[in-house]
């Protein structure tokens, strides 16, 4: 008979911008699933009640929370490097951090563009490169990066976001092949419009002022449905999946983008 191999217990993993929204999401689902969760944001204030929830809750994953600016790439060393100093090695790195503003590609200025290809792409490759390091040095790994539907459609106002989290798709498809033979799995994870506190900020609208979720034609998904999608590929139920992008967007209709759900085009 064949057991189903979706666990993830005694595994080691980093998750990036794990304060709030989606990565706090993925972070409590590893630690229930008995991970060992090291967990960053830019600040202790943020990310260290998360740890401390895990840690006070009956999951047998324990919680680390790292203050780490994931731009800041000896930050990221720091990050890694405590990591192995409490847990002893990494089996997975989730590169969940990241953001955007939304605006007109012609008013976008040089530090504004450099900003979001900074937070969205080149801090997962700070991420992938250090922690990577210590994957290939032991015995393989699983990444899962977070790219967005707006990596693979077009969309307004998002022409900086859509460029860093497209090239995240074509960095997880290249290093699917570079690693390989390293026994490092990378896959990626695009997600339609999701409720998090960042969203609204990034609106500048209430998260309950967003279109209802339960409504079949504008459906928005909710943290946990991305962490189980994450789950699944740290596991080794998805050890024939390497350099694949699963979307998790809800509606499956061509062209779906976040200002689509939002009703903006
Ligand atoms: C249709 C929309 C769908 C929604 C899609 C959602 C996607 C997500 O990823 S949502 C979850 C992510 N969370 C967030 O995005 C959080 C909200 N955003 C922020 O926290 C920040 O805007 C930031 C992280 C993206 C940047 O913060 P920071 O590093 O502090 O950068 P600065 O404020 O110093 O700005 C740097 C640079 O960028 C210019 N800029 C900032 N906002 C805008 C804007 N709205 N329009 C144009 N330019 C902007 C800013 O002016 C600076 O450039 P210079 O003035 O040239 O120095
Ligand atoms: N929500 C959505 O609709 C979608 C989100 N995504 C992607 O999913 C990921 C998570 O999004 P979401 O949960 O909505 O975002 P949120 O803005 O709600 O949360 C972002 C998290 O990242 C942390 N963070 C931000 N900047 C940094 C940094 N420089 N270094 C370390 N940590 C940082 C924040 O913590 P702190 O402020 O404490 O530093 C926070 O914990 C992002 O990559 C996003 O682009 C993709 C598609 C859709």
């Amino acid at each position: 008979m064949h057991e189903p191999k979706f666990g993830v217990a005694g595994e080691t993993a980093i998750v990036t911008g794990a304060s709030q929204g989606i990565g706090e999401s993925i972070a409590k689902t590893l630690a229930a699933g008995g991970a060992n969760v090291a967990i960053c944001s830019r600040s202790m204030d943020r990310v260290g009640p998360v740890a401390e929830e895990i840690n006070e809750s009956d999951t047998d994953g324990e919680a680390l929370a790292v203050e780490c600016n994931v731009r800041e790439r000896d930050q990221v060393q720091n990050l890694v490097d405590e990591t192995v100093d409490e847990f002893g090695d990494i089996d997975v790195l989730v590169n969940n951090a990241g953001g955007e503003f939304v605006a007109p590609f012609e008013e976008i200025s040089e530090n504004g563009w450099q900003t979001i290809v900074d937070l969205n792409l080149n801090s997962t490759v700070h991420c992938t490169q250090l922690a990577g390091e210590v994957m290939r040095e032991g015995s393989g790994g699983v990444i899962v990066n977070l790219s967005s539907v707006n990596g693979q459609h077009a969309a307004p106002g998002e022409s900086h976001y859509g460029a860093s989290k497209a090239a995240i798709i074509r960095l997880t498809e290249t290093l699917a092949v570079e690693w390989a033979e390293h026994d490092i799995r990378v896959n990626c994870v695009a997600p339609g419009l999701v409720q998090t506190p960042g969203v609204a900020e990034t609106l500048g609208i209430d998260s309950e002022d967003m279109p209802p979720r339960e409504n079949a034609e504008r459906r928005i998904g909710h943290p946990e449905e991305i962490a189980d999608v994450v789950q699944f590929l740290v596991s080794p139920a998805a050890s024939f999946m390497n350099g694949e992008t699963v979307t998790a967007k809800g509606v499956p209709r061509a062209g779906n983008s976040m200002s689509q759900d939002l009703g903006l085009e």
